[in-house]
């Protein structure tokens, strides 16, 4: 099938009309088959010369579409051509067959044909129709007084018109779920884009806010429920981190946070003195020397912390499970690792400020804390911690 369906360039598998493409290409090759079998099956087993020239006109006129559909890429002359074609051809036969041997049956495609290639509003059109022809032979059948003799025939026309019917269900299907998937993706992405900052690829303050949100309701919740534990070893959920993660949008923390009862920490880390950085050696070094010391940041955590970019040359640090001291003397560690690093050949330093979760805390009031430490920080000199 793949051989004969020629895919367009000016239709990409995003164009709005790829799909419609598609279903003409399935369409024709299906109506140029089936008038093929038909004819000849008409022709040899039932000897119908009335019905093997219809099939062999069906298959002219299909095989006409088709060629100048490939040739033009044309959608809505295809369109047209192939709903009207496959329609009134379904509308003869069932004339012809006067109604009987379930020729009927064969106008329940074209609503699924009509609507999906022509539109809502003509697709209702041609369906009430072709339905209302349908009710008149059906009519004029009631009208007869001879009665409906059931051939071979009608076992045929059920068969074909059911093989019809699953060909056009598995596209639509194929179409709905792939539509589905890209929108998927692409709100993933879109979730992904307001959730990182551009220039670090850590998680922005959005996402801070957030996070932190959540892990301080449901840290209040646990705390008239559950003592603290108080130590950095114990096992603790997870806080994903941003850097190179493969799935930021999902994050352990939302899986774990109902099970969160330790301690957290909020750090607070400013690079010292960047605007001469900046000034120096302009700010595309500026901006080299950010993303280098995020890296950097982010190796020197544990998988289950958090590290943002908060602005500008501001990090903030959200350590689970870690109380005070822990949290002194790990920042302690990072600050003293930071200043022995060459970044983009530069030696500096980092000032931090680290604030304890207290049991009146909310999120913006221990970002506060944080911020007066890093404020402290900087004020006894800078490259030191500061506790809130
Ligand atoms: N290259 C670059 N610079 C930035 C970015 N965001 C903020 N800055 C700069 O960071 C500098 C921050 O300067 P200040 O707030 O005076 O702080 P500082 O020079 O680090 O001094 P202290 O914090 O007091 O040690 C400013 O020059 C901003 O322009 C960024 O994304 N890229």
């Amino acid at each position: 099938m793949k051989f004969w369906l020629k895919q367009f360039a000016q239709y990409p598998p995003d164009h709005p009309d790829y799909w419609r493409v598609q279903l003409i290409g399935y369409t024709l090759l299906i109506t140029m088959s089936y008038f093929f079998i038909l004819a000849l099956i008409n022709l040899l087993y039932f000897n119908s010369l009335e019905y093997t020239l219809l099939d062999s006109v069906g298959l002219c006129i299909s095989f006409v579409i088709f060629y100048h559909f490939r040739k033009t890429g044309h959608v809505q002359i295809a369109s047209w051509a192939t709903t009207i074609m496959v329609s009134s051809l379904i509308m003869l036969f069932a004339i012809s067959a006067k109604g009987q041997s379930y020729s009927l049956f064969w106008s329940t495609l074209v609503p699924l044909i009509s609507f999906f290639l022509i539109g809502r509003k003509w697709g209702t059109l041609i369906s009430c129709l072709t339905f209302a022809v349908c009710a008149f032979l059906v009519y004029q059948q009631t009208q007869d007084p001879e009665p409906v003799t059931i051939r071979t025939q009608a076992l045929f026309n059920i068969i074909e018109v059911c093989i019809a019917q699953v060909l056009l269900i598995r596209f639509y299907e194929k179409t709905r779920f792939s539509g589905y998937k890209k929108l998927a993706l692409r709100n993933l992405e879109i979730q992904k884009m307001a959730e990182t900052d551009k220039l670090t690829g850590l998680y922005n303050r959005d996402k801070l806010d957030k996070v932190l949100e959540q892990l301080l309701t449901i840290k209040a919740v646990n705390n008239d429920v559950m003592p603290d534990s108080d130590s950095r070893d114990n096992k603790s959920p997870s806080i994903d981190k941003g850097v190179d993660d493969k799935n930021p949008t999902e994050p352990r923390l939302l899986k774990l946070i109902s099970r969160f009862q330790s301690p957290i920490s909020v750090v607070m880390i400013d690079i010292d003195h960047f605007k001469r950085i900046n000034d120096n050696h302009g700010h595309l070094v500026g901006d080299k020397v950010l993303c280098e010391l995020a890296h950097i940041l982010q190796s020197q955590m544990r998988n289950d912390d958090l590290l943002v970019r908060w602005g500008g040359e501001e990090f903030v640090m959200v350590l689970l499970n870690t109380t005070l001291n822990d949290t002194i003397e790990l920042t302690e560690r990072l600050r003293q690792y930071v200043a022995k690093q060459n970044i983009q050949g530069l030696a500096l330093t980092i000032s931090l400020g680290v604030a304890q979760y207290n049991s009146q805390d909310s999120a913006d009031s221990i970002l506060e804390r944080a911020d007066k430490a890093l404020y402290k920080a900087k004020s006894q000199g800078r490259n030191c911690v500061a506790v809130a």
